[in-house]
């Protein structure tokens, strides 16, 4: 293998480390930290995902409430959870974990959420700060992302950065977090066509497309840093959007699936909901 492999678990750990000191400091200054998830239904990786973030809450010293709702539950008694949630003082971080089931707005979900503790940075004013680089809670996976390639040291600004993938969740925000950095952007998307020219020319490539290994080592600039959003279950393994034993042979820099994007998502999450706390401090 010839790219430096960027270990998501690694930076998570060492940043956990750290968290936990800014906690130990707010509990100093009588306040903990809380974040609240509403789980709605049985899906067992959004179980898997909710009681990772309820671990890493208990790891850091952040207390966590789980609210969890069957899957037959209406828009109205969960939005009635939400406004509970939102008049909380212990709670400073609220999120309902997506996706939700088809009969439910994830929108007006989302929208129902104080700004002020939304740690996922979905609402439609956190986005809209972010996009207008005012300061806000940044989604978390897309700050993960931001935060591994800032690991590899290599500079951003000026640098062509590819999207391969528009979700509201990673895909847009992602390329506006790196806009922000001065890269210059593209996104690449199903209706994108020759794809290939705008991947091969891509100093960072970010793929979050949602497909088992669709990123060859043909599709890749030699020494190019290569983030793997995806994750994906075949015959029972994890494996991301790119073509990791490819794609590892071409790149300058790579995240692994399971290993990488992943766990700085979670890590992400508590920095927002410390971030809340912090604020709760100063009003
Ligand atoms: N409300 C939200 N919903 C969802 C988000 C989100 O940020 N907020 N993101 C994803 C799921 N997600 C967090 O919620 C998440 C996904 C994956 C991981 C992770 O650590 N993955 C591991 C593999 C774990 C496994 O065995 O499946 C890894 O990549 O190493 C953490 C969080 C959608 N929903
Ligand atoms: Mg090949």
């Amino acid at each position: 293998m010839s790219a430096q492999l960027i270990n998501g678990k690694e930076l998570a750990s060492e940043k956990r480390e750290s968290m936990k000191k800014e906690v130990e400091m707010l509990k100093e200054q009588g306040v903990k930290p809380g974040l609240a998830v509403i789980l709605v239904g049985q899906d067992p990786a959004s179980e898997t995902y909710v009681r990772s973030k309820h671990r890493a809450c208990e790891n850091t010293g952040i207390h966590s409430v789980s609210i969890k709702l069957p899957d037959t539950v209406s828009e109205e008694e969960l939005l009635g959870h939400i406004d509970k949630l939102n008049e909380d003082d212990a709670i400073d971080g609220i999120l309902v974990q997506l996706p939700l089931p088809k009969h439910i707005n994830e929108d007006a979900v989302i929208e129902r959420i104080s700004p002020k503790k939304d740690v996922d940075g979905f609402h439609p004013i956190s986005v809209g700060k972010m996009m207008i680089g005012q300061e806000t809670f940044l989604p978390c996976t897309p700050h993960g992302v931001l935060e591994m390639v800032r690991k590899t040291g290599i500079e951003v600004s000026g640098k062509h950065v590819v999207v391969i993938g528009r979700s509201n969740i990673v895909g847009k925000p992602v390329g506006q977090l790196f806009l922000n950095e001065n890269a210059t952007v593209t996104y690449c998307h199903s209706r994108t066509q020759n794809m290939q020219k705008h991947t091969k020319d891509a100093d960072i490539l970010i793929v979050a497309v949602g497909i088992p290994k669709f990123v060859k080592d043909q599709d890749v600039k030699e020494g190019a840093v290569v983030i793997d959003v995806g994750i994906n279950r075949v015959d029972g393994k994890l494996c991301g959007d790119v073509d990791f034993e490819e794609v590892k042979e071409v790149a300058g820099a790579i995240t692994p699936v399971p290993g990488g994007v992943g766990p700085m998502t979670i890590t992400m999450l508590l920095e927002n909901t410390i971030q809340s706390a912090k604020a709760r401090v100063r009003s």
